[in-house]
């Protein structure tokens, strides 16, 4: 059991998340309600319904009802309303600033017009006391055609979002894929990511590094299996954005105690915690805290630890990075 103390800290903290993907903060009570509002036919009755449906057996499993409960987004105000709603929430949590994943191509597949994404995603950001940030992710199930040309469209709008990243079917898919169209946006100096090895094998990190380039790795908790890459992640002091609710959910760990993020930490890598979808798995971003530190041995020193990794990992400008790891530990001295 997790002792009060520990648990308050946890709740807290100052933190960052850096692994969120706005269509996974969308719950199954919006769903409804936009969909009401937007006049779309879901393939479920109730609420209740829908959230019975997310019992998942891997990846595909989830991105498949995933995909369907970002159908009823069709309006800026809908993208709006998602994402206020997710930065609220996160308030909660003291989270301080997060970078936010969004997908397109799940919306201008089904005609939505990339701008009506950004500018409701964009201005919910602005609107929040907390600090937000924009990455948009290309989906690997799709061709590397298609990712250029979502590029291509969302350039009008580069100043709304910082960097781009990779996600949706890991396996089969591997990071070189996509080695144009991420060397093109190096070129334009947007930031890099990459999912990789969250049920992908260890070479799909070793890529996404070496031909993507990319600045952190989205999951990679696969990366232990192989250790000469272990002990690169740690010296390169590239972060993991793990999230350790979905990993189970996934079923990538059958259990929260059999989860590796004590192992990350204790091999040197700097590890992060975030939600991923929390709408689907279970909990936001003190969730994921709390499971993780009720099931493994971790105590104050990595809670600290962990804080300061997710604003190290940050996107932000030298000053601003700073001020947050002032922040945390001005509350760990108070401890
Ligand atoms: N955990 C995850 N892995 C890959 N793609 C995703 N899209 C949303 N969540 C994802
Ligand atoms: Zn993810």
């Amino acid at each position: 059991m997790l002792n009060e103390q520990l648990r308050r800290v946890l709740q807290q903290m100052p933190k960052a998340e850096l692994h969120i993907h706005i269509e996974g903060s969308l719950e199954p009570e919006l769903i409804f309600a936009l969909a009401e509002r937007n006049g779309v036919k879901l393939a479920y009755d109730s609420v209740e319904a829908l959230r019975a449906a997310y019992a998942f057996t891997d990846l595909q499993s989830f991105l498949d009802i995933y995909y369907a409960g970002a159908s009823v987004l069709l309006r800026e105000q809908d993208f709006h309303d998602m994402t206020a709603a997710y930065l609220k929430r996160a308030e909660q949590d003291n989270v301080r600033h997060a970078e936010i994943f969004f997908d397109p191509q799940t919306h201008t597949h089904r005609g939505v017009p990339i701008e009506v994404v950004i500018n409701g995603i964009y201005r919910a950001c602005q609107d929040s006391p907390v600090s937000a940030t924009l990455i948009l992710c290309f989906l690997r199930h799709l061709s590397e055609e298609d990712a250029i040309a979502t590029l291509e469209a969302a350039l009008p709008y580069r100043d709304k979002f910082i960097g781009v990243g990779l996600d949706s079917s890991e396996v089969g898919n591997p990071p070189e894929k996509f080695a144009r169209v991420f060397a093109r946006c190096r070129e334009l100096g947007l930031h890099l990511v990459a999912h990789a090895g969250e049920e992908g094998p260890p070479e799909y990190i070793r890529t996404a590094l070496d031909t993507l380039k990319v600045e952190r790795i989205d999951h990679g908790v696969r990366c232990l299996e192989d250790a000469e890459l272990t002990q690169r992640l740690a010296r390169e002091k590239m972060a993991l954005t793990v999230c350790p609710l979905s990993n189970v959910k996934l079923c990538v760990f059958d259990q929260m105690e059999q989860h590796n993020i004590m192992e990350l930490l204790d091999a040197g890598i700097a590890a992060t915690i975030n939600s991923d979808d929390p709408a689907y798995f279970g909990g936001y971003m003190n969730d994921n805290f709390i499971a993780t530190f009720e099931a493994l041995p971790l105590g104050l020193s990595h809670a600290q630890r962990l804080a300061r990794n997710s604003f190290e990992a940050a996107f932000l400008p030298p000053r601003q990075k700073q001020q947050y790891l002032d922040q945390v530990d001005a509350f760990f001295a108070k401890v």
